[in-house]
């Protein structure tokens, strides 16, 4: 059953047109992978599933109730969260205020002890988020998001500029919450990493869906290899 149905959704910003006649869905329970080269229109979709610009044509549809284009606040109250490519925490405050702030962290809270656990933080609770190592703000980040309690998480780039164990971090707790029930649309340009985890990917070019199918299927397909995995094969190989 589709969780999220796009329709021909088409983004211009002046005389760019970011996003062409885009429709796809993406089916309950699946991490779905969205994969192409700079500037293909993946951080804009994003944008405008989770409300935060108003595609110029087109609509959606979610959990087959609610009728999109929708503004960010009905988004989350649907169950649409995303995450950045840069990370987004309060510096000032400790790991424990951010994940308060985020409503997760009340005494007793199974949700945030989960994720307290799932996500390595909690030996870091009381250390100000502006100290933190990189690598641990990207998962406090994600911890922000999950404890929102998403039916559909949208993650934005969440192995960029991690080490190779922290990437492998990252990959667990997404399958640990994937196996919880979450549906993941997941944008990444590290295809080792996507590939292993997304059971369906579409690959954008120019704005265009160029091709969509499992991740071998797209590993095999020429189109897809001259478009965008030829160029990309350094980020298949580490
Ligand atoms: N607010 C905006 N105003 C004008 N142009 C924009 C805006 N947002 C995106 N674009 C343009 O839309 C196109 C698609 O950009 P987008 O960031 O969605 O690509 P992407 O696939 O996410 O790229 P990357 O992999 O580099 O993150 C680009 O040409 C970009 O410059």
């Amino acid at each position: 059953m589709s969780l999220l149905s796009i329709n021909a959704i088409t983004q211009r910003f002046g005389g760019i047109t970011a996003l062409s006649d885009i429709t796809m869905s993406v089916e309950e329970g699946t991490i779905h992978g969205l994969i192409g080269p700079n500037g293909a229109g993946k951080t804009t979709l994003i944008n405008i599933l989770s409300g935060l610009v108003k595609p110029s044509e087109g609509s959606m549809e979610f959990n087959g109730r609610q009728n999109g284009p929708w503004p960010m606040a009905s988004a989350v109250q649907y169950g649409i969260v995303r995450t950045f490519q840069q990370t987004r925490v309060f510096m000032g405050l400790t790991a424990r205020e951010n994940l308060r702030i985020a409503h997760v962290a009340g005494a007793g809270d199974a949700n945030a002890d989960d994720l307290i656990e799932a996500l390595a933080l909690g030996d870091v609770l009381d250390r100000v988020a502006g100290e933190l190592p990189y690598a641990v703000l990207r998962r406090l980040s994600l911890a922000l998001a999950l404890g929102l309690r998403p039916k559909l998480l949208l993650l934005d780039e969440p192995a960029v500029g991690l080490a190779p164990d922290e990437i492998t971090k990252m990959a667990e707790v997404i399958r640990h919450f994937h196996g919880q029930g979450l549906t993941v649309l997941l944008v990444e340009h590290n295809m080792r990493f996507l590939m292993e985890l997304a059971s369906r990917v579409s690959v954008f070019v120019q704005g265009r869906l160029l091709f969509e199918g499992t991740p071998a299927e797209c590993q095999n397909n020429p189109t897809v290899i001259d478009a965008y995995l030829g160029r990309g094969l350094k980020h298949v190989e580490h």
